[in-house]
């Protein structure tokens, strides 16, 4: 039912121009799965620019802070931090990724960067909003449901620290430089709970990711 899913309409138009557009992309290799839109890209970041967002990254390194919902406690243990978007070098990055997936510039949260040392993890969750929590009023106010998921790995990891899909049984391992994107939502514009993923810990080496989700609407 509509009702039930804010913006149904919006993320499910959203949903489609994307897809058409990576479809049309001999860069975008589409995994093979019903369950999940999802794309991976290789060689999206050159080795030189993976280095330079890892040196942002370890400059901006924070303890993770999820939004502040009960349920999400103690789900991130990696460090992060918004990467400064009015660095010129960020910002090229930043196209890169609007142009692949033709979504507006304006409707991307700050890139994150993410580095998660031996142990640590990012448990099972989904990247979109739940609408029944408590944040979810402003966060409708400031651009609405996050749709498109796009992450790209800056490093090789020693061991662990993969990407699980675990409702599709994919494990993605860490390989530099390649970038994968998603649609948190069905081809319909209701959330995919199907999307559920993980950042499994880390058992040797050091992680460093990029993260950048898409909203409905322009954020902000
Ligand atoms: O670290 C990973 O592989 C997953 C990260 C993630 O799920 C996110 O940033 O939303
Ligand atoms: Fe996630």
């Amino acid at each position: 039912m509509p009702t039930q899913h804010p913006d149904i309409a919006a993320l499910a138009r959203l949903g489609g121009s994307v897809r058409q557009r990576l479809d049309a992309d001999p860069s975008a290799f589409k995994v093979p799965t019903d369950q999940i839109e999802l794309y991976g890209v290789a060689n999206f970041l050159s080795e030189a620019e993976c280095d330079r967002l890892i040196a942002i990254i370890d400059a901006v390194a924070q303890p993770s802070e999820l939004f502040t919902t009960p349920y999400s406690k103690g789900h991130r243990t990696s460090y992060s931090g918004n990467v400064d978007s009015s660095d010129p070098f960020v910002r090229m990055i930043e196209r890169r990724i609007d142009d692949l997936l033709g979504i507006p510039h304006e409707f991307g949260e700050t890139v994150q960067g993410q580095r998660y040392q031996v142990g640590q993890e990012f448990r099972a969750h989904n990247d979109y909003f739940h609408t029944g929590e408590a944040y979810w009023p402003e966060q409708s106010r400031r651009g609405g449901q996050r749709s498109w998921t796009a992450m790209a790995y800056l490093n090789a990891v020693e061991e662990g620290g993969s990407t699980l899909f675990n409702k599709i049984g994919l494990d993605i391992p860490p390989q530099p430089g390649t970038l994968i994107v998603w649609n948190n939502m069905l081809p319909n514009g209701a959330p995919n709970p199907d999307t559920i993923h993980a950042g499994t810990p880390v058992v040797r080496g050091t992680k460093y990711i990029v993260t950048k989700w898409y909203r409905t609407r322009k954020w902000g």
